[in-house]
């Protein structure tokens, strides 16, 4: 029974996040996925959807077999609970292999480490789909200032 773990914030859905999930579940058996906290995404403007939210969408998505909140404090404590032989990183993930490999093994964990390649696409990132709502439908300023 190979176990996968997959991490990440999914605020707003998108293929992108689809082809990562079905990625990762394709290299085990289960996949478990653990998403952000929202106090913990400092690196990009905080999540548009509560946690509980975006958790309860990933739960639902067909290859994910668990998921969860991650710790508020400490990432590797999840993984300390779920033993997972790989964990997926997402081709933007800011984590480097290497270093996150060292750092499971100081904590006592040998899961692997894989990165997935992106799924190309102009609007498979979130970012940009928020970007394009403010675009779009944002109100339009007052008279005179087109
Ligand atoms: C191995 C691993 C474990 C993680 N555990 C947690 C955690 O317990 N709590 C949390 O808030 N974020 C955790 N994260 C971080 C996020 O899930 C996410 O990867 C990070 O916010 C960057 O995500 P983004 O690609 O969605 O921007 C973990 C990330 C990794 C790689
Ligand atoms: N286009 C994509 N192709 C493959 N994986 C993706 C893609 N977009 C996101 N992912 C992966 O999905 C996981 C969750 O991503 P995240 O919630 O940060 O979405 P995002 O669209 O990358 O967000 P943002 O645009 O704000 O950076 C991460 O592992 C990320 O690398």
């Amino acid at each position: 029974m190979i176990r996968v773990v997959a991490t990440g914030t999914f605020d707003i859905l998108h293929p992108g996040h689809l082809y990562y999930l079905e990625e990762s579940r394709n290299l085990g058996d289960e996949l478990v996925v653990i998403v952000a906290r929202d106090t913990n995404v400092k690196h990009k403007p905080r999540p548009i959807l509560p946690e509980d939210q975006r958790l309860r969408v990933v739960r639902a998505l067909r290859p994910v077999d668990q998921a969860l909140l991650g710790d508020l404090h400490d990432m590797f404590r999840p993984i300390e609970d779920l033993r997972p032989d790989i964990i997926t990183l997402g081709f933007n993930q800011h984590f480097d292999e290497e270093h996150l490999r060292q750092r499971l093994r100081e904590r006592g964990l040998d899961a692997d480490v894989v990165r997935i390649p992106g799924y190309p696409g102009s609007l498979a990132s979130s970012s940009k789909i928020i970007e394009r709502i403010l675009n779009t439908r944002a109100p339009p300023g007052p008279p005179g200032e087109e």
